[in-house]
Formats: C-alpha cells, sequence, structure tokens
C-alpha cells in the first residue's frame, strides 16, 4: 500500500475493492476465506498485529492472529466485552473506530497481560456484522504512535462488512450441509427399513439378457459416465439407478431424484438449480437445487423426455462445465455430479419432433441400459414375487407370505402393462385380501383379460388376415408359458397339467400334436 497518510488512488482503491467484493462471494471454507482475507488487509493498513475475534456470548475468542506479534499467547486471548466498553461499542454502532492507547485508559488495552505493546501505539476496532448478526471483531494493531487516518478505518470498516457477509454465507453452507448430510442418513436409514435399499432381481436374474445388463450395470457404475435407463414404465429403472449409485465410489454421497414430468415447468428451474431470495414471487429465502443437494453423489433425472426444451440448454451446460447459476442469481456455482437419466419416451422420436436437444440427447446417452418388460422376463416371477412380498412385510408386518404355484399360472399368463410396479400391486392387494400365508389364484385381483393372444383385438383388427396368429400357435405359446412356471414339470400339485385344468395325459398328447418337445423344456428352463 501507499502512503496511509495519504488516501489511496482511486484505480487502486477500485481493484482491492473488486478483490475483495470477490472474495466475500467464494465459497471458501471459513479459515480459508480468513487467510485470504489477511493477506488483502496487508495491502490496505499497515499492523504488526490483526486479530480475529469471533463472539462467543458475552466473549471474544481469539481464533486467527497475523503480523509480526503474533503469537500463540494471542491466539488464545479470549476478552470480556463488558470489561472493554470500546470495544462493544465498536459492535453496538456498527462502525469502525480508531484509538491511542490514551483512549484506553479508563479501561486497559484489551492486550494486557498478553503483549507488551509501547505506550501510545494506535489501533483500530472494526466490527464484523452482517445483517442481523454480529460476528466478531477485528483488531489492528501497530507499535507506531500515530493513529490510523480516517480513510483506511473507512476502508477497512467496508472490509469487516465484506468479511461478515463471507463469514455469513460460510456458516449458512455449512448448515446447510449438515442439514443435508442428516436429511440423507435419515433418508438412507428409512430406506433400509423399508428393505429399498437392496437392488432386487438383478444380478441373480433367471433371464439371461437382464442378467447381462445388470453385469453392464455394475461395470459402468464404477465410472462417472452418464446413464441413460430406458424401457417402459414401471420396469425397474429407478431401482437400477439407486443400485448403479450403491455399486459406484459415490454410495456414501446423496442419490438425488428429480422427476422431469411431476413438477411444473415454471418451477424446474429452480428445483434443479436452486434459486436466491427475491428471484421470483414467493422466494422468500436462498434455496439450493437438486444439483446442489446431489454435490459428491448422483442425481437421476427421471422422465427427462419430459424436460422444457428451454431448460434443456441450461441442463446440457451444467453437464459438460459442472457449473451453473441459481435462478435470480449471477453467482456460478460448482457441483460435482453423476447424471442419470431416465424415460419411457423415445426420445429419438422427441428429437425428430424437435422436442428433445440432439446434443443433450448424446451427452445423457453414453451408455444406453435397456429394462426389459416383465412378460419378456417371466422366469423371474417367482423369485420377484418372493422379494416383494418380503419388501411389503418389512412395511405391513405380514412376513412369510409365499405364492402358490397355481397363481404363478395365473400371474404368468398376464399381460402385465404396468410391470413390476403392477406387480407389486396385485400382491399387496393379495395380501390385504387373504387370511392366511398361502396366495392362491383367487387372491390374485387380476384383470379378466390374459396375455395369451400377442395381439390384442384392437390390434387383430388393423393386422393383415395373414398375420393373425392361429389358435394353435396361441395354445402353443401358452402352454410352454406355464412349463416355463412349473420348471417342465407336468404332473402333481402345482405342475402344468393342473395348472392348465387338464389331465397330465392330454397336456402330454396336445404337446405332442403342437410339437413341443423335451428338447425345448431346457431352452425354457434356462441354466439353473
Ligand atoms: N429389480 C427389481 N427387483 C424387484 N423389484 C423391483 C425391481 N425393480 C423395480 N422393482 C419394483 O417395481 C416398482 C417400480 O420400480 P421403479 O420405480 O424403479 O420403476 P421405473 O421404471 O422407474 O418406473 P417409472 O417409469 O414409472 O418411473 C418398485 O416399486 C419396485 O418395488
Amino acid at each position: 500500500m501507499g502512503d496511509e497518510n495519504t488516501p489511496l488512488g482511486a484505480p487502486q482503491l477500485a481493484r482491492e475493492a473488486k478483490d475483495l467484493v470477490e472474495l466475500a462471494n467464494t465459497e471458501e471454507t471459513v479459515s480459508e476465506l480468513l487467510r485470504r482475507g489477511l493477506d488483502w488487509l496487508t495491502r490496505i493498513a499497515r499492523f504488526d498485529l490483526a486479530t480475529l475475534f469471533l463472539l462467543r456470548e458475552a466473549r471474544l475468542v481469539a481464533v486467527a492472529a497475523r503480523g509480526p506479534l503474533a503469537n500463540a499467547r494471542v491466539r488464545g486471548h479470549v476478552l470480556d466485552l463488558a470489561a472493554f466498553p470500546m470495544v462493544r461499542q465498536a459492535l453496538e454502532t456498527r462502525r469502525a473506530r480508531a484509538f491511542t492507547e490514551e483512549d484506553h485508559s479508563g479501561e486497559g488495552d484489551p492486550f494486557d497481560g498478553v503483549l507488551d505493546l509501547p505506550p501510545g501505539h494506535s489501533c483500530m476496532v472494526v466490527p464484523l456484522c452482517s445483517g442481523e448478526r454480529c460476528y466478531g471483531v477485528l483488531t489492528l494493531d501497530r507499535s507506531e504512535c500515530e493513529t490510523y487516518p480516517q480513510t483506511v478505518v473507512d476502508l477497512v470498516e467496508v472490509y469487516g462488512q465484506l468479511l461478515a457477509t463471507a463469514l455469513q454465507n460460510a456458516e449458512q453452507r455449512s448448515d446447510f450441509e449438515r442439514l443435508h448430510r442428516q436429511d440423507h442418513e435419515h433418508a438412507k436409514l428409512l430406506e433400509s427399513q423399508l428393505g429399498g435399499d437392496s437392488e432386487g432381481v438383478l444380478e441373480t436374474s433367471l433371464s439371461p439378457a437382464m442378467r447381462d445388463l445388470a453385469r453392464r450395470a455394475r461395470q459402468v457404475a464404477e465410472t462417472d459416465t452418464p446413464v441413460l435407463l430406458l424401457g417402459e414404465t414401471g420396469t425397474g429403472k429407478e431401482r437400477l439407478a439407486r443400485a448403479i449409485h450403491r455399486w459406484s465410489s459415490r454410495a456414501d454421497h446423496p442419490f438425488v431424484t428429480i422427476n422431469c414430468a411431476a413438477i411444473p415447468a415454471g418451477l424446474l428451474e429452480s428445483e434443479l438449480f436452486g434459486h436466491v431470495k427475491g428471484a421470483f414471487t414467493g422466494a422468500t429465502k436462498d434455496r439450493a437445487g437438486r444439483f446442489q443437494m446431489a454435490h459428491g453423489g448422483t442425481l437421476l433425472l427421471d422422465e427427462v423426455g419430459e424436460l422444457p426444451v428451454e431448460l434443456q440448454a441450461k441442463l446440457l451446460r451444467a453437464l459438460q462445465e459442472k457449473t451453473f447459476e441459481p435462478v435470480g442469481s449471477d453467482r456460478t456455482v460448482r457441483a460435482d455430479v453423476r447424471i442419470l437419466a431416465a424415460t419411457h419416451v423415445d426420445l429419438q422420436q422427441a428429437i425428430a419432433q424437435r422436442r428433445f436437444r440432439e446434443d443433450l440427447y448424446y451427452r445423457l446417452s453414453v451408455f444406453p441400459l435397456r429394462l426389459p418388460p416383465l412378460r419378456e422376463r417371466l422366469e423371474d416371477l417367482p423369485q420377484l414375487c418372493a422379494f416383494l412380498l418380503d419388501e411389503q412385510a418389512r412395511r405391513t408386518g405380514r412376513r412369510g407370505m409365499r405364492v402358490l404355484p397355481e397363481a404363478l399360472a395365473r400371474l404368468g399368463a398376464y399381460d402385465w402393462p404396468g410391470n413390476l410396479r403392477e406387480l407389486a400391486n396385485v400382491l399387496e392387494r393379495a395380501t390385504i385380501l387373504s387370511r392366511g400365508p398361502e396366495l392362491g389364484p383367487q387372491a390374485l385381483d387380476l384383470p379378466t383379460h390374459v396375455r395369451a393372444p400377442e395381439a390384442p383385438a384392437e390390434k387383430l383388427a388393423e393386422d393383415k388376415p395373414g398375420k393373425v396368429p392361429t389358435l394353435a400357435a396361441v395354445q402353443r405359446e401358452h402352454i410352454l408359458r406355464v412349463l416355463a412356471l412349473t420348471k417342465g414339470r407336468i404332473y402333481g400339485p402345482g405342475g402344468a397339467a393342473q395348472l392348465l385344468g387338464l389331465k397330465p395325459s392330454t397336456l402330454q398328447s396336445r404337446m405332442k400334436k403342437l410339437g413341443i418337445a423335451r428338447q425345448e423344456l431346457f431352452i425354457i428352463e434356462g441354466p439353473t
């Protein structure tokens, strides 16, 4: 800095002030802020000791000291406010003040007993207040007897205000992070109590396609590559996303989801990126968005196909640069988030209709995973039922429920438009309606239409006559499906004949007629 008795030149002042504003807006920790703040101060005012005191009830506790006179005793110094009216006054009036030793003559020097400052030395007390709060004071001391000029006092007062704002920001950030951690831990606890943190039937699936998908999911989980989860509604996209998060190195950080279809378009930007107080009517305080909440972890953009086009550009930038601005703010926020996206709509078609940006699609679809519908993994029905009943028992307390083979056959013959979610609902309804632990076919509240004809009535009408499946083809397929459920067993209770309401010998001759060979059964049963 220049000579203190000549005020700082306007350009230098402007530069210093700009640096200070930047400092107040950084996302540094409090200790880093103090370190950089004290560096800044050395350019503005000459001192032998700068001490930062934080207010703890009615006492000021030294937390940092800088300058040739700083030592361990200064750093542990505690001042009782009641004993130093001049310091208290600086806090009450929120004005910085320069003193000489004479000014302290009635109350003694705040460093008496800790430092031996020369008689007549000068000092400055700067309050650190922002909004309603006063955080403490900054004191500057120097051995010379010359009082600090008013221009320097005024500038350091502004410094005090900005430092207090930075302290307030850091405090709010750490409060927010603490609350967020608590929420996350609470959510994890609830999730594990509800059994929701199990990945379900993925790697243990009997369907080779599903097992392969689970294997690929586990491999990509280890990276930060975005994954696009495709599949009909209720096929388990969200559960797979959670599994990918749990299998990743981010597992101890939050897993956050946002359903782009469930939030009104006007609120989505703020939900994703947060907002600052006053950004729009009703924004009464700053609020973090899901990106910030997911910092360090994973963010699932569910129903990403429904994201309004206007927001897609901002999302793309957040993905590419890992930075964004909350609504109403020009402050850039950085968040380290792994992105997973899910959709049941055809994004290629949405691109063709200009409802989805192609560049965003390529960014999200680096690693697509398509979940098969339940009707393509019926071999998992017994395992899925057991899993879902077990999961449901944790909520309802109805333990030990099981699905009888006849009921499994009925489930296997149904079309499952709602996939696993519908299956879970059917089982829950059946559990409520049955008294004992066994769920028979009559307990299943299923719509009467079964899956057998691949083409439903309306579709048949559209088909060309030559494409309509024959009755024999439909029968053949249905018998194969039931045999898959009974693992090829024809005889006895729960055998295919009983499930189909036929005598075993009738079933066998029907199989022969339809050309169902034992070889085919092995294929259906798959590797066990
Ligand atoms: N691998 C699995 N094993 C067992 N149950 C599963 C599995 N995946 C999903 N489920 C069950 O199916 C239901 C639907 O799963 P999820 O919400 O993950 O599907 P989704 O594809 O994301 O659905 P939507 O497209 O409607 O958002 C869940 O309630 C869960 O109980």
